[in-house]
Order: structure tokens, then sequence, then C-alpha cells
């Protein structure tokens, strides 16, 4: 065995969701900040104060079209001047804009990518700085991603003399200089929504750098340890440690090409953040039970739910988009389970859901958010999201947690999680839906972990990841169970008035004595394929 480590950035999770990306978007991920041969880079902040044949007061030199820096900086130019357009995702963007440059070989996709990434990360302290310096401010940009990831010195030759002289300028600059959320570059909406948090400066620091590679073994074909030997074994391979929580993760610091690798082939492992893994730990499905993945997407979380459920009862995976769905099927075929389920749903309220109603014994809700704690891996969404799309997306993971929440047997869980740390999103849904949903409370995440011997760090009410603290993407979950009998409050108000039956929901949810955690599940119960 020997993991090939020669090849492109490896897969990674993206955006909301822990998804392998494609081919593209592979090479449109940077390659962390590490230069090639270890020497440190100095960043736009510190340049070296070698300046060349060139500096002093003599005549003004203009930029040297021939080098190599210069073919460079122009591609990240170009590159950025579509991304910056805010028209589709950066890593879409970007892959497409590799198609359409054929002729770029590996390392050049890397050096374009590394250098994009690090101007998004830090486009705000950027666009601050670049105002400052003189021709198109992508081109400006584009010098100072290059300078952060291959070094000033290696741009130098490519630039004009007053441009040497503005990235020494730059370079000066005190980041203590700067006003907060232009050093972070974060905007003030973000800035203003995370103030609540304790040391909001260190998870924005956090959330600026490139995020680490985690890998997960599958527990029906693999066990970690044996998956470590191998890998720290193979020659030249990226190092590897366990993941601090998670018993099934792997975290690799360098950029391996996995899916050549046979572990990836064969279903052993698969690309997933740690945080995504404990997801998984704190639905805690079991052998036999009826499992709804609701927002499946390209099956991330499907994948080990099945196989904690060791590939038998049912689990549905759901979501409204048939294209991400459709990426669940390799992946489901590598995995080896066969007790999945996709459904590609209309909407929350699809007769499809409705028709499995309070049957599900776990239905995990991986909803639709901002993504602002995957800013490791998608910097772009701190600049595409805003307190409205953040609104909008308010509403949307209220309507599926309360439609979710209608599948779930007595006695049953519903994990709500979001890969967002804005409480809007999180702390703020959950409150809401245990005032309005009486029959559900909550169970506390920590306990909850602390059964799968997750070590400390972990405890409380939610399970709350941040990249600062726990060195893996942001992330909230919540585990909510529906009680076995109705909450004193609700029984108390039941015996004064019985309310009117939803018209809907009276013909949809089984009466009473329909618990299906204590009858042995009929395998024809909520057959969707019927
Ligand atoms: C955070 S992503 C899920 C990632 C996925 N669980 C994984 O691990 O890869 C949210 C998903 O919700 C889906 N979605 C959006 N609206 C939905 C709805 N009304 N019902 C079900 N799924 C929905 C989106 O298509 C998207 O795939």
């Amino acid at each position: 065995m020997e993991p090939p480590h020669d090849a492109a950035p490896a897969n990674r999770p993206s955006r909301g969701g822990d998804r392998p990306s494609s081919p593209a978007r592979r090479q449109a991920e940077p390659r962390g900040a590490a230069p090639r041969d270890g020497a440190p880079r100095p960043s736009p902040n510190r340049p070296s104060a070698h300046r060349g044949p060139a500096s002093g007061d003599g005549p003004r030199r203009p930029a040297s079209a021939g080098h190599p820096a210069a073919a460079r900086i122009d591609q990240v130019r170009s590159a950025l001047g579509e991304i910056l357009q805010w028209a589709g995702p950066a890593d879409q963007v970007l892959s497409r804009w590799f198609r359409e440059h054929p002729r770029l070989g590996g390392r050049d996709r890397g050096d374009v990518a590394e250098a994009v990434y690090d101007v998004l990360r830090h486009l705000r302290r950027y666009r601050h700085v670049a105002e400052g310096g003189r021709g198109a401010a992508t081109r400006r940009l584009a010098i100072l991603g290059l300078a952060a990831t291959l070094g000033a010195d290696a741009l130098r030759p490519a630039l004009a003399d007053d441009e040497a002289d503005w990235l020494e300028r730059v370079g000066a600059i005190a980041p203590e200089s700067l006003p907060r959320e232009v050093r972070l570059s974060v905007p003030d909406w973000l800035a203003e929504a995370l103030a609540i948090e304790p040391d909001s400066d260190a998870l924005f620091e956090a959330l600026n750098r490139a995020a680490p590679l985690d890998i997960r073994v599958n527990p029906m074909k693999a066990e970690r340890d044996a998956v470590l030997a191998e890998l720290r074994a193979a020659d030249g391979a990226p190092r590897a440690e366990p993941t601090p929580y998670s018993p099934f993760g792997i975290r690799l610091q360098g950029r391996p090409a996995l899916n050549r690798w046979q572990r990836f082939t064969d279903g052993s492992i698969e690309v997933q953040d740690e945080g995504s893994q404990l997801l998984a730990l704190l639905v805690a499905p079991r052998r036999g039970e009826m499992v709804i993945d609701f927002c499946a997407g390209a099956g991330g979380k499907t994948l080990l739910l099945g196989a904690l459920m060791r590939s038998t009862g049912r689990l549905y995976a759901f979501d409204v988009s048939q294209a991400r769905l459709a990426r669940l099927k390799p992946r489901l075929a590598r995995s080896g389970l066969s007790n999945v389920v996709p459904v590609v749903i209309a909407n929350e309220n699809d007769p499809r859901v409705k028709r499995l109603a309070r049957k599900a014994h776990r239905v995990l809700v991986d909803a639709p958010c901002s993504g602002v704690g995957t800013l490791r891996r998608n910097p772009d969404l701190k600049w595409r999201q805003s307190p409205e799309s953040v609104s909008d997306l308010c509403l949307t993971q209220r309507n599926i947690l309360a439609a979710a929440a209608r599948c779930v047997a007595p006695g049953g869980r519903l994990v709500y999680a979001t890969c967002s740390v804005l409480r809007v999103e999180n702390e703020d849904q959950v409150e809401h839906f245990l005032a309005t949903h009486p029959d559900f409370e909550l169970l506390p995440a920590g306990d909850i972990l602390a059964e799968r011997a997750a070590p400390p760090g972990l405890a409380g009410p939610y399970l709350k990841l941040r990249p600062d603290v726990h060195g893996s993407d942001g992330f909230f979950a919540a585990a909510l169970q529906r009680r076995l009998s109705p909450a004193p409050a609700q029984a108390a108000q039941a015996a004064v008035a019985l309310p009117e039956p939803d018209a809907e929901q009276a013909q949809d949810e089984p009466g009473p004595g329909a618990d299906l955690l204590s009858e042995p599940l009929d395998s024809t119960d909520g057959d969707l394929q019927a």
C-alpha cells in the first residue's frame, strides 16, 4: 500500500457538508500556506528587506512581462476577476476557470488556487492596503495573495518599481494599527453577530487559516489503527494523527491524492471533517432502526449513520437536490451499505415525508445554513452571505425542523445541526423549536457523546465546535427527544380543551399506540419505494 502523495490537492470537505470534492474542486483547493522549500514565506505584511538591483531612486522599472511570476500574477488576477463578481461559489468558479485554461499544469493550478484562497480569506485587509497602490485593483490583490503564498521575493522580478515599493510599504504596516474588522478581514455584520462568542478574535483567526484534511474510517470495513499504521508507513506520506474526539477520524497535514489510494476506492475511508463524524455519534442510530437523514446532500453523514447501523434497518436519505443525492450513489457503492434509500423530495412537506409521520427512531436535520463554520474551506461565504441571506436561511431551517420533527416516533431522537457558528441559526432555532414543540425535550449532547468515550471538551447541552478550540470546522448540534407521553403542561391543556387537529396531520399521523420503539419493525413500514 502506498497512499499517493504527489498529485493534486486532496479531496476536501466542502460547503455545508463533507462530500468529497470533484477533481475540479481539488484543483481549486489551496494547498496550505507552507512553502515548498520549508522556508518561511514573507507575508504581504512582512516582505523581505532585500529589494534587489531595481530598488533605490533610479529610473522607474516597468513590470517584466516575460518572467514566469508575471504569468502567475496574470493568472491569479484573471481568476480573481471572475470570482470577485460573486456570481457563484468560489470553488465552482475557479474550477470553471481551470477548465477554460487547460494548459495549466498541476503546480500552476496549485499556485493559483493557493493565492486565490489567500485573497478570499484576507480580502478586506488586502483591499484596505491595496488602496495605497496604483493600477488595476485585482492585480494588486493578486500580488498580495501571491506574496503571501509564494513569497515576495519570488514576485519581485515581475513587479514594476512602484509596485515593489508599495508591497514593501504594505509589509511594514503593523497589523495592530488596522481596525479590528479590517485586520481580521471580517464583514461588519459577521463581526457583530459573533461578538457574543468568547474570544471571537481567536475564532476569526482560526477561520482564516487553511484546514487540515480529516478522513474517516468506515467501521464496516476497517480499523482506524490499521489505516493509521499504513499511512505512517507509506513513503512520503503526510503527517497523520488520530482525531482528538471522534474514534473514527484521522487528521492529515499534507494533501495526498486520496482518491487513487486503494483504501479510498474500496470504501475503507471517506473524507469527512471530525465535526460531521461527531454529529453521527450524536444521532447514535442502532441496528434495525428506521432513521432519516433529512438533508442528506451527497450523503457524508448518511454513510456513517448507515455504518453505525451495521447496514441493517432502513436509512432514508432525503434531499431536495437530485444532483447532490446523485453524488451519494458512488459513495454508497464503495461503502458496502445496503440499508440506504435515497429519496428526492419536492420540499420538506412532500407527501413521502408525511407518510413517515411518527415512524422514525432517529431523524437528522443537517440544515442548509450560512456555512460560516466552514470558512477555512469556503472563505468566500463571508462575503457572499449577508444578514438578509442568513435571515432567509433561518426561516428555511425552522420549516425543515418542524417538518422533520413530525417524522419522529415517541421516544425517538431528532438531531438539529448546522455548520454555522451563528446563534440565530443554532441556539435560537432550538429554543424556538422547544417553545413551540412541548412534546420534545433537549438531551444534553455532552452526555450522549460521553457514552462514545469522547474526551472532555464536548460537555454541555449542545455540541458546539470551533476551529480554534477543537481543530474542526465550526459546528453546532442539538439532540432533541420526543417525549413518550405528553409534557405535563400539554396534558393539562389537552384536558381543558382538545385542540382542533391539523387536517393534513390528522390524516398522516397514526393514532396512539403507534410507538415503533416498543414494536418490532415491519419491513414494509413507511416504504417509500412502493
Ligand atoms: C448542509 S447541506 C447537507 C450536507 C449533507 N448532510 C452532508 O453531510 O453532506 C444541506 C442540504 O439541505 C438540502 N435542503 C435544502 N432545503 C431542503 C428541504 N426543504 N428539505 C430537505 N433538504 C433540503 C440541500 O439541498 C443540502 O443538500
